[in-house]
């Protein structure tokens, strides 16, 4: 059993609030993630109490999301959000509800879910809530939309992204008419904030099956309206595999370099993003030919094993192991520029020049004569070194 210390909280504001004569369950993603025996992340906590009654029963509360019914609870310290039974009133723009109506059963609250796998709920004493087969759904790997899949698509149409990421996150299939509703309905993702799509997206680099994910994201039609070339680069995804969505980014942008730009700004890359996308890029490129000394130095370790990575995902022959990286970024005489045992001042000191841009060429070239060898890293040869071959050969 996968459960944590937010479960063991959430138990206990469970027990609160029936002791003050509501219900109180544990519902949504945290109930799937229990059955399936993954590790749970959020848990959730759903109420037949009003959001004022939920503020009556705890002394420390916030208001996190009041109008939707949510209140942060602090129980012995310990936050977890409470959400009132609730249905949701008429959407616009296949995003929002326009409203929400709180509501006293439980099963109202879990027909407006996107999942059946979503859809659960367990009680304090352990009892499974599972009114449209969600476990069965589980037992067969099988996403399935609750009741009907159009209006659930309708009702926010980022679910159909959200069936393809999770199928990509479990290796589940998707059943066949919930597939079928999000081919017709595919253009509604234009309707939806890049911020949100790009979320999702992120959440599927980091899945087991993202090759799976993306045929998924093609047959259902999706892919058209996001960017990105995937069907005629679907085969280059079948090895990829990584635990951080920002190798998925760059590995998108690989594969589409001349969009780089459009893409970065579709799925509103952050600055830093951008960084090590470049960063990867340019080691993938030097690659090509061999990495040289200052090329170690200069790149940091994760940016070379995923540029490493690409290669092997991009069936090129790359004559040593992944293992080799490390060990030779270690080997390196010196790891950092601020290693190096002379500055500045030294130069200066050697050859009574003034302070100008010429000290920052000449430390970068004793970097490169450490690195290749040509000098001892200590002020005594550097000073030879500088004296002897840099400034003579100027
Ligand atoms: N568009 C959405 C988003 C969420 N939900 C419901 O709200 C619950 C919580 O949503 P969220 O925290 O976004 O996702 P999880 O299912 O918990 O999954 P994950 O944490 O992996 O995103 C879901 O389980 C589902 O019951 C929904 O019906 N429709």
């Amino acid at each position: 059993m996968n459960v944590n210390e937010e479960w063991r909280v959430a138990l206990r504001v469970i027990d609160k609030i029936e002791r003050a004569g509501f219900e109180a369950v544990i519902v949504g993603g945290a109930v799937r993630d229990f059955l399936l025996d993954r590790t749970v992340n959020d848990v959730d906590v759903a109420t037949s109490a009003l959001p004022s009654e939920v503020k009556q029963i705890f002394s420390a509360t916030v208001d996190v999301g009041i109008e939707h019914g949510t209140i942060l609870v602090l129980d012995e310290g310990e936050p977890i959000e409470v959400t009132t039974y609730r249905t949701e009133g008429t959407y616009t723009d296949y995003r929002r509800p326009e409203e929400v109506t709180f509501v006293r059963s439980l099963e109202q609250d879990l027909e407006r879910r996107d999942f059946t796998i979503n859809a659960m709920a367990i009680k304090k004493d352990g009892t499974i809530i599972d009114l449209f087969g969600g476990k069965q759904d589980i037992e067969q790997k099988v996403i399935r939309a609750v009741g009907n899949a159009t209006v659930r698509f309708r009702e926010d149409a980022l679910r159909m992204l959200r069936a393809i990421r999770f199928s990509a996150q479990l290796g589940f299939s998707i059943e066949q008419k919930t597939l079928e509703a999000i081919k017709v309905d595919s253009d509604l993702i234009d309707f939806i904030a890049n911020e949100r799509i790009a979320m999702e997206m992120a959440k599927m680099w980091k899945s087991d099956y993202v090759y799976n994910g993306l045929r998924l994201l093609i047959d259902s039609r999706l892919a058209r309206y996001l960017v990105g070339n995937f069907p005629e680069q679907i085969n280059q995804w079948k090895q990829f595999k990584t635990a951080k969505p920002e190798v998925g980014w760059a590995y998108l942008c690989l594969l589409n370099r001349q969009d780089f730009q459009k893409i970065a700004d579709f799925y509103h890359f952050s600055r830093k993003e951008k960084t090590f996308i470049r960063d990867v890029l340019n080691a993938y490129d030097a690659l090509q030919s061999k990495w040289t000394a200052m090329d170690y130095f200069s790149t940091n370790l994760d940016v070379l094993e995923t540029a490493y990575d690409f290669a092997i995902w991009q069936n090129l022959d790359v004559p040593f192991a992944k293992e080799s990286i490390q060990k030779v970024k270690n080997s390196l005489p010196i790891q950092s520029r601020d290693q190096l045992a002379i500055n500045g001042n030294d130069l200066i000191a050697w050859t009574s020049r003034k302070k100008g841009p010429w000290i920052k060429v000449a430390l970068d070239a004793a970097i490169i004569a450490v690195l290749h060898g040509y000098t001892e890293n200590n002020a005594e040869n550097l000073k030879e070194w500088f004296l002897n071959d840099f400034i003579n050969e100027r």
